[in-house]
């Protein structure tokens, strides 16, 4: 029985996101872990299933790109390192420190104020400076002090440091303010240096002057930082393009996107055949209407199409509502029996329509979004070049309304219907 009521659904091959890890596995070295990046909703796959499936296949953290992402994945029972890639405000701190949740940071002003919160919060006074916690009138610590030192030593917030050697989005730009955030959080028994990273902004590009640059810039920080005398957390650097290139710029981790879904982060890398990925979702639908009339006839808003005499159009139930983009109208494809036919007309909030020519179509028949139907295939690659966008926006596009179906060795293991969570 199926669990959704819609004819439209996202397919996740598990064993494709696992036969992907199990690539990248093989194609770094041995002391690079592997951090799987799942924000956006697993990059519209779905972040918990992909999340469990990474792990299982090796990866040993996880990355989103904001607390609530992270959250979702403790809440399911995801207890493996979660580091949030993004800026995560401070009025949040103190959620990301309960539900043990890493943050990057960046801002010296940051870390002061996450420090004050923490402490409030845990009832903790500065620690003086023998480092001993300030007893109350009995003598004793307070006791959630004594309870978290008694289950796991004092929990900490995991911070991990962001550097801007060049992407110009967030990060320290200055060894000046770099040596201060490290100070502060050395200063405070508040925190867990776990990580120093950067993130690279032409990785997937030909030209890889501005990359070595970045990479250079990069090493020099670190290496500024261990002159100081301090002894570097996990260091990482990679995205997946850069792992496809340089492997051997690993550190700690890499931290696997696109790749781990089985897409390649250009057309130029995929290009290279560094590495066979499996592109693991398709977007399916089913056929519910089908008519052909005797004379010519508009096709939807605007009558941007006009069928002829005994023209078979289809109309199949998904739309710009569900993240098929207007921007096919009258210009997109489907597959139908491992053939591909023309979207026609304009592609409405709901539903789009098809001219089927040489096959005789029927209400319920299976039609292929994005995905292969026989010997046809069409790829995110195809679709982003049509709406002038990349794959990875094709993909995070697909939203909360389409129920997503987990596929394992040809069996459907899991569905998750958002619809039914409102
Ligand atoms: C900071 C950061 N790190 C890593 C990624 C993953 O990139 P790919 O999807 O290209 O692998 C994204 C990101 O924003």
């Amino acid at each position: 029985m199926e669990k959704y009521d819609r004819d439209t659904w996202v397919e996740v091959n598990l064993d494709d996101i696992r036969s992907n890890i199990h690539t990248f596995r093989k194609h770094i070295p041995e002391k690079t872990q592997i951090m799987a990046v799942v924000k956006a909703d697993g990059y519209g796959h779905g972040s918990i299933e992909v999340a469990r499936e990474a792990l299982a296949a090796g990866a040993t953290s996880l990355a989103v790109a904001f607390l609530d992402e992270g959250i979702v994945l403790r809440k399911a029972g995801i207890t493996c390192p979660i580091l949030i890639l993004g800026y995560t405000p401070i009025r949040a701190v103190q959620k990301a420190y309960e539900w043990n949740i890493s943050c990057t940071v960046f801002q010296t002003n940051w870390i002061k104020k996450a420090e004050k919160i923490v402490n409030k919060k845990q009832g903790k006074k500065k620690v003086n400076k023998h480092g001993d916690k300030p007893e109350d009138k009995h003598g004793n610590q307070p006791d959630q002090d004594k309870k978290e030192e008694s289950i796991q030593g004092r929990k900490r917030l995991s911070v991990h440091i962001n550097i801007d050697t060049g992407m110009g989005r967030l990060g320290v730009r200055t060894k000046k303010v770099l040596l201060s955030v490290v100070k502060g959080i050395y200063k405070s028994d508040v925190f867990q240096w776990d990580g120093v990273y950067t993130h690279f902004a032409t990785a997937d590009s030909q030209d890889i002057t501005y990359l070595n640059h970045q990479f250079e810039r990069f090493q020099s920080y670190l290496e500024f930082l261990r002159e100081k005398g301090h002894k570097l957390p996990a260091i990482h650097c990679c995205n997946t393009a850069a792992t496809m290139t340089h492997p051997e710029w690993g550190f700690h981790f890499i931290r696997l996107g696109i790749g781990m879904y089985g897409l390649y982060p250009s057309v130029y890398l995929k290009s290279l055949n560094i590495l066979n990925l499996k592109p693991a979702l398709q977007v399916k639908t089913r056929v519910s209407n089908v008519k052909f009339m005797q004379k010519s006839f508009g096709i939807g808003y605007g009558v941007t199409y006009s069928a002829s005499p005994g023209e078979q159009i289809i109309t199949l139930p998904i739309g710009y509502g569900d993240g098929f983009s207007r921007l096919l109208s009258n210009k997109g494809s489907v597959l139908l029996q491992g053939q591909r036919f023309s979207v026609v007309g304009r592609v409405t909030m709901d539903q789009c329509m098809v001219s089927v020519d040489k096959i005789k179509a029927k209400v319920g028949d299976e039609v292929v979004i994005y995905g292969r139907s026989g010997n046809e295939e069409i790829t995110l690659e195809e679709v982003a070049e049509q709406i002038g966008t990349i794959n990875y926006e094709v993909a995070c596009m697909l939203n909360y309304r389409i129920p997503r179906v987990y596929i394992k060795q040809h069996k459907v293991v899991s569905v998750r219907n958002l619809l039914e969570s409102i």
